[in-house]
């Protein structure tokens, strides 16, 4: 068997780069999707069948991923849906004059759950009011990030500025992308290469939206550095697992509670609550105690639905797989 990397998804098979360098197109094994949806995603890492009378390739296994970027499925109650694997850096794109901290704390969680390196781009420098409006922002930025996050301003006018992010693509490691669609991931990642390898789209005037340009996902090699993946069409961020990415994107508040008075505290109407104290002395803001409340009951609401999908499996003596 061969093995080889799932390097390209779009509506055709997945595109598996082998060990020697080929690109083949490949189908999954029907032993494989039989019974769970199991598919193979882009930086997969997988055992390719070379049947002599096909034409394609058969993906016969999945290795065990090292890391993967896992949201909810957007289109069922209780699944969880694998968009990324096996890379090394989560890059959060978001305008620099149109940030949106709400959303940056969801894509904070989502990167952070991956156990990967996270780092947040703010774009489109050059559209900012002013060279203070750009620090302000990005301070308020740095403060919700914490220490231990980059935080990168850069500008499609000014080539200069993604230096500093194609430092981040180190050579060997493989980065993803993320960010609502006209944010300018495609332009990022022009820059990067240094040609036009995807396809960017004018914001459209009238509504201001970006228009869906990017369909494919691939991983692209940046001269001189790793690979880098642009995930589009990520509209939906709901949560899967996330106790360990809300812990890493909500460590001042994970800080303040090993001071509360109960070990369990849910910095809710406790006494001896240090969060609570922290929001009355004004040094933490009503608003991140909120997402954070928000987002952890999203969490455990998808793990109690888990857990009573399975009561319900168990009971029904639907056939349970044998490890
Ligand atoms: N002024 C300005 N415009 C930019 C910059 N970067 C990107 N744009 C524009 O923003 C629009 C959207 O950029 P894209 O790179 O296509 O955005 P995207 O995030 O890849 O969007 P999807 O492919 O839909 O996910 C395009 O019209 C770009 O020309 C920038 O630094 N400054
Ligand atoms: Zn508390």
């Amino acid at each position: 068997m061969l093995e080889g990397q799932v390097v390209k998804l779009d509506r055709g098979y997945p595109l598996v780069r082998t060990e020697a360098g080929d690109e083949l197109r490949c189908k999954h094994a029907t032993a494989l999707v039989k019974g769970e949806k199991v598919r193979a995603v882009i930086g997969d890492r997988v055992l390719l069948d070379i049947p002599e009378a096909h034409d394609k390739a058969i993906i016969a296994e999945i290795l065990p991923r090292k890391t993967e970027f896992v949201r909810k499925d957007p289109t069922e109650r209780a699944l969880p849906q694998v968009l990324a694997a096996n890379f090394d850096t989560v890059l959060i794109a978001q305008p620099i004059a149109d940030v949106n901290l709400r959303r940056l704390e969801r894509e904070l969680v989502l990167a952070h759950e991956t156990g990967a390196d996270v780092a947040v781009i703010l774009t489109k420098a050059d559209l900012a009011e002013s060279d203070e409006d750009i620090e302000r922002i990005a301070r308020k930025v740095g403060d919700l990030v914490g220490a231990r996050d980059r935080v990168l301003v850069v500008s499609a006018e000014e080539p200069e500025s993604i230096d500093a992010v194609r430092d981040l693509v180190a050579p060997g490691t493989t980065t993803v992308l993320i960010g609502k669609s006209g944010v300018g991931k495609s332009s990022l990642v022009n820059l990067l290469v240094g040609c036009e390898v995807q396809e960017t789209a004018e914001v459209r005037e009238v509504d201001g939206k970006g228009r869906h340009t990017t369909v494919s996902r691939e991983m692209i090699d940046v001269p001189g550095g790793g690979c880098v993946v642009d995930m589009p069409g990520v509209r939906g961020l709901g949560l899967w697992d996330a106790e360990s990415g809300i812990e890493a994107a909500f460590s001042d508040i994970e800080e303040l509670a090993a001071s509360c008075k109960f070990r369990d505290c849910r910095h809710e109407a406790e006494p001896g609550c240090a969060v609570r104290r922290a929001v009355e002395k004004g040094e933490l803001s009503q608003s991140r105690l909120d997402s954070y409340h928000a987002l952890r009951s999203e969490t455990n609401e998808i793990r109690e639905r888990r857990e009573e999908a399975s009561r319900i499996r168990s009971r029904t003596g639907h056939p349970r797989r044998r490890g």
